[in-house]
């Protein structure tokens, strides 16, 4: 049995057990005390369906009879749909704030967070099948009706929550936000809906798909022209195209929270003692158990950070490698710079790891309120370790005070340069939606002269490290291809024995190896994570050094 498997099996294992636990405490209160959408409402938020899929009832109410009330989940669902498509918010800043706001439990919380982050990641794949069930295009619906109705097929095909449920809520929502007048529409709407499941509709779906690129968008809720990214990648890192699909089902599963114990600050024991696991790919991390993080002290104290596994392989790896010349081959009075530093996870465990090798970390960072996101991210490490520079990162030769990188260059140097961030989509659950390939090219200028800077501020043999976490070609492979053909002073390092030496043993082995040679099988490999094969973001790391 697969793991993915295993934790499906063990999934459904608590959440019957979760209902026998509610039910007896239905039991008990009578059913009294019930909110709306509380009844059904399993301790991790799902919502139970005692009925066959198959079998679909409806309230027998017309919809100007039923509930003006908006459950505070799904309420707080739907503002944040609303501030994502009304102000261009980003869901996982607005969601937090609802469900405080709301003074959700921890089960609405889980509730409010599936269905919102759900919603969002699938948005692309609701519209069409909402297409086929609203009598006008879907740009003529007011804009909250539109997003109450994402949030109501969210529920009806991808949660399991009751189609009687899903309908009357939706309603309530609606007549409650918005009024009474769309009741009618919206309950007509969600009926169509609810006439199928979800594999029925992406067959209707795909019926009319252009081509298989087209239809995998369609069933795995990405834009096509990200899934033909995505198959480029794999292949240009040196995988199967053919799994691209299981890649796709990677990016719509919630990521598990990663933590990282900064090295000689923080201890995991607290985490792990409140039910964390230990992480399987870096030394120091763990997968949270969920709940408010705050409830640790290690978190409070800064000495545990949330922080995704593959971002920090990337900067322990790069601590791992050779290293410039001035160090004292341990690192000791070594100079680091991080060039483009917010909001600072990665510069948190650089500072911490150059703490402790008596090297010191400039963190530098463009955006000033980012800085400061930077600073508070530092403020546990010692601060004679590391100090915070706003500025450009292509003028980082200022940081050499006018004299040679001979005398003031940077030992290591990490750029994790801006980029699309594709390899993070479980993450930013409307990113998807909202990128397009002209971010590509505005991008890339901006990646090469990053990467050119940091060279320039490198002391000659020292080691830069070039991370996205994005897979796309032309963000990875082509920015190092381009830099190095303009440069004769720096050469690419093979990057998967540092990371092999910063993982845990066996992490990167076999069938999770995520290098690929760069000039045939004997050259110097970059190294590409991939969600569905190490849990990770996609990030991507090459290394190289100035001669
Ligand atoms: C991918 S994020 C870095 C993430 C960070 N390393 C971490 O682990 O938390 C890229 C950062 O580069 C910053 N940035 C964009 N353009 C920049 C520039 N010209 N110089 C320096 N930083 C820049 C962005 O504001 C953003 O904070």
């Amino acid at each position: 049995m697969s793991e993915r498997e295993s934790r499906g099996r063990d999934d459904r294992r608590r959440d019957r057990q979760d209902d026998r636990r509610d039910d007896r405490q239905d039991d008990r209160r009578g059913g009294r005390d019930r909110r709306p959408g509380d009844e059904r409402r399993n301790a991790r938020g799902h919502e139970r369906n005692r009925r066959p899929r198959t079998e679909r009832t409806f309230s027998s109410a017309a919809p100007a009879a039923r509930t003006r009330r908006a459950d505070p989940a799904r309420l707080a669902a739907f503002e944040t749909l609303r501030a994502v498509s009304e102000e261009g918010a980003y869901g996982n800043l607005v969601l937090p704030k609802a469900v405080r706001a709301h003074r959700l439990d921890r089960r609405d919380a889980g509730f409010a967070t599936e269905l919102a982050y759900g919603a969002l990641r699938w948005q692309g794949t609701w519209d069409a099948v909402l297409s086929r069930c609203v009598d006008r295009p879907l740009a003529d619906l007011d804009g909250a009706v539109l997003d109450a109705l994402r949030l109501g097929v969210h529920q009806l095909l991808a949660m399991r929550v009751p189609d009687h449920a899903a309908l009357d809520q939706t309603v309530g929502l609606v007549r409650a936000v918005v009024g009474a007048g769309p009741g009618s529409l919206v309950n007509a709407v969600l009926r169509k809906v609810a006439a199928r499941d979800l594999p029925a509709w992406i067959a209707e779906l795909s019926e009319d798909a252009a081509d298989e690129t087209a239809r995998l968008g369609l069933a795995h809720a990405h834009p096509a022209w990200q899934v033909r990214a995505l198959r480029q990648a794999l292949v240009a890192h040196g995988r199967s195209g053919t799994e691209l699909e299981a890649l796709l089902a990677a990016d719509n599963e919630a990521p598990v929270v990663n933590l990282v114990a900064l090295p000689g600050l923080g201890e995991l024991t607290e985490a792990l003692e409140a039910g964390a696991q230990k992480g399987a790919l870096v030394p120091g991390s763990a997968l949270s158990s969920g709940g408010d993080l705050h409830r640790l002290s290690s978190v409070r104290a800064g000495g545990v950070r949330v922080q995704d596994a593959g971002s920090q392989l990337v900067a322990r790896a790069l601590a791992a490698a050779g290293g410039g010349s001035a160090g004292a081959g341990d690192g000791r009075g070594e100079r680091w710079l991080d060039l483009c530093a917010g909001p600072g996870g990665k510069a948190a465990l650089l500072a911490a790891l150059a703490a402790e090798r008596g090297a010191h970390l400039t963190a530098n960072e463009v955006a000033p309120h980012r800085a400061e996101l930077v600073r508070q991210a530092l403020r546990p490490v010692p601060g004679h370790a590391w100090s915070v520079r706003t500025g450009d990162g292509r003028a980082a030769g200022e940081l050499l005070g006018g004299r040679p990188a001979e005398e003031a260059g940077y030992d290591r140097v990490l750029v994790d340069a801006p980029c699309t961030g594709l390899g993070a989509l479980r993450r930013r659950p409307e990113s998807r939606w909202r990128r397009t390939p002209r971010d590509l090219a505005e991008l890339g200028p901006l990646q090469r002269e990053l990467l050119e800077a940091a060279l320039d501020v490198a002391r000659p043999g020292g080691t830069v490290a070039y991370a996205t976490c994005s897979p796309h070609a032309a963000e990875t492979l082509a920015v190092v291809q381009d830099v190095l053909g303009r440069r004769e002073d720096v050469e690419l390092l093979d990057a998967l024995g540092p990371a092999r030496a910063a993982a845990l043993p066996g992490a990167l082995e076999g069938d999770r190896d995520p290098s690929r040679p760069w000039e045939g099988a004997a050259g110097p490999a970059t190294v590409q994570l991939w969600p569905h094969v190490h849990g990770a973001d996609a990030m991507f790391l090459a290394l190289l050094r100035k001669r």
